[in-house]
């Protein structure tokens, strides 16, 4: 399948991905998914339960976007005080195809299976991204684990192989990013926007980031 890209836009490109995608899992059932940072800017995010696993993936959201409805009958105490502390949404009540109509992102973390499949069948035929718990084949995206200081994301992803290593390989990485890595990245961001664009500012910056690696401790 050729992919022509008009105007880039992530969402659409996702979605012809995810063509690509269904038709090479029917192939050799090998699902992989591409790294890539999402605009949330005006997309409206719905979460579809209120246990664990929802809350962990609603602080990961937060970071990024705060546009984020939670719809579930129960909550956990954790929960209600980080909607409270980010001002997010919360509907008391059980999943209903009406709250996901307008939405883009979906993501369903409810502990009932028949549920999550009853939602796959809702809205694969909409455009809607989706990411359900217990059903990878049915993701159109993961979550990964990250590291976030400032304006730098550190990615691990093991496409689904073993969640509890992203979990811990992010925690090993962690290790490694020196303190005064926000001042630098600060600094290099002062200079990239008060120099000229062109190869003086290219060289420049390529010069002080090579420095700055290879002045670190190994
Ligand atoms: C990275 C992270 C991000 C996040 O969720 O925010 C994340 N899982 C995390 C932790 C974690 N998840 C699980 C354990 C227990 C140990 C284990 O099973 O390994 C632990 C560790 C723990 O809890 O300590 C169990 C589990 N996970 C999935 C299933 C379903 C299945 O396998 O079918 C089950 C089995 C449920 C069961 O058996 O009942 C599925 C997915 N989990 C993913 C992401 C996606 C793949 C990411 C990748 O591999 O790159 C994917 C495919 C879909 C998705 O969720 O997006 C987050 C760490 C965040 C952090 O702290 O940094
Ligand atoms: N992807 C992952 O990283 C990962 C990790 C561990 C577990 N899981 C799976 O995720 C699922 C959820 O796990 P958990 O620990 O968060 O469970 P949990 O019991 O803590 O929470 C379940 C939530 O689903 C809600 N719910 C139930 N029925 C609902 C309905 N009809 N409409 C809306 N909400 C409804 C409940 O009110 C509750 O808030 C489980 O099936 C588990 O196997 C996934």
């Amino acid at each position: 399948m050729k992919i022509i890209l008009v105007g880039f836009n992530p969402l659409n490109l996702l979605f012809k991905l995810n063509k690509v995608k269904l038709k090479e899992k029917l192939k050799a059932n090998k699902v992989s998914y591409l790294p890539i940072f999402l605009n949330l800017k005006d997309k409206k995010i719905v979460v579809i339960g209120g246990g664990e696993v929802a809350h962990r993936k609603i602080l990961s959201l937060v970071k990024f976007s705060k546009e984020i409805l939670i719809v579930a009958p129960q909550i956990k105490p954790e929960l209600k005080n980080t909607i409270n502390k980010y001002n997010l949404t919360y509907l008391q009540d059980g999943y209903n195809k009406k709250y996901i109509l307008k939405t883009d992102i979906l993501i369903v973390a409810v502990d009932d299976l028949q549920l999550q499949e009853t939602i796959y069948k809702e809205t694969k035929d909409k455009n809607i991204m989706c990411n359900f718990s217990d059903f990878e084949e049915y993701c159109d995206f993961i979550l990964p684990s990250y590291i976030k200081r400032d304006d730098l994301v550190v990615c691990v992803s093991t496409m689904g192989s073993a969640p509890a290593f992203a979990k811990e390989f992010k925690s090993y990485i962690q290790k490694l990013i020196p303190n005064d890595i926000d001042y630098f990245l600060k600094q290099m961001k002062e200079l990239r926007s008060s120099l000229p664009k062109g190869k003086k500012r290219m060289d420049l910056l390529r010069k002080k980031a090579q420095n700055y690696i290879s002045n670190l401790k190994n």
